[in-house]
């Protein structure tokens, strides 16, 4: 019998265990999009400086402002979260939760919050929001945190991902590690396989959980859906995944440090 990657009592981190947490995500993610689809594009959430003595957007206003409140009841205290404004957030206020450190303290910090926030409002956002303005400029900048939390998580989930896969092949890693070769790493941390059944999970997720609901007899031939079934799919295809390989490398140059 092989032993458990981590011995100790908490979380276990294994391939199978963080495949599933992933498929898991992708439930909050297809919401996440649904419930951001319910507004239009709402400009004025991200343009301008709306607030007084707040240089900033709305967006980035509610942002910083929840992140800060969720600091202080401990949400960063999780290795598995991360803030989008790590600079200035208030330590915890609450007792904090043991979390399993499984993670290689030298490659733990890595956050590309700051890459994920520009293609979220450059390229994410245009691709499933209905364009014009209906004045709910709040509720749009909550369900984008929601959103940008749900992809960021699954994003740097990446970390966990490339850890277990370290210890499972650590010679094999540890050679590419130290010669830099990303091309390398790239290429032994892929399985084509898995992404495509992501991908088309992930499309289906938007049908299943998207499609509007009737009770008419005969309206099963003319399902319409909430997000574009192709848009999430797409998503995964071109962001979601790619950035959580970048992730994977990013962590793996740095675990041997
Ligand atoms: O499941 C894995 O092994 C992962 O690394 C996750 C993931 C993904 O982002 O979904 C990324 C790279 C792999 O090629 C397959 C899937």
């Amino acid at each position: 019998e092989e032993l458990s990657l981590e011995s100790v009592k908490g979380k276990v981190y294994t391939l199978d265990s963080v495949r599933e947490a992933l498929i898991r995500q992708e439930d909050t993610i297809v919401f996440g999009l649904i419930e951001r689809a319910k507004f239009l594009m709402n400009s004025r959430t991200y343009g301008g400086e709306e607030i007084p003595g707040f240089a900033g957007s709305l967006a980035e206003f509610v942002v910083k402002n929840t992140e800060a409140v969720q600091a202080k009841v401990g949400r960063y205290n999780n290795p598995e979260e991360n803030p989008f404004f790590p600079e200035n957030l208030p330590p915890s206020l609450v007792p904090s939760y043991s979390f399993t450190q499984f993670l290689h303290p030298k490659a733990a910090s890595i956050n590309i919050n700051k890459s994920i926030w520009k293609i979220y409002f450059e390229e994410l956002l245009p691709s499933f929001v209905a364009s014009g303005d209906d004045g709910n400029y709040a509720q749009t900048a909550a369900s984008d945190l929601s959103l940008l939390q749900a992809i960021s998580r699954r994003i740097h989930y990446g970390k966990f991902v490339a850890e277990v896969k370290f210890r499972e092949s650590a010679q094999q890693y540890e050679s590419l590690i130290r010669s830099e070769d990303k091309e390398g790493l790239m290429k032994l941390l892929t399985f084509e396989s898995v992404e495509e059944t992501v991908r088309k999970r992930v499309e289906k997720k938007a049908m299943v959980f998207g499609q509007n609901v009737t009770l008419k007899n005969g309206d099963e031939k003319n399902v319409t859906y909430k997000v574009d079934p192709s848009v999430a799919a797409n998503l995964y295809k071109n962001w979601i995944i790619p950035l959580t390989k970048d992730v994977q490398v990013e962590y793996l140059l740095h675990r041997l440090d």
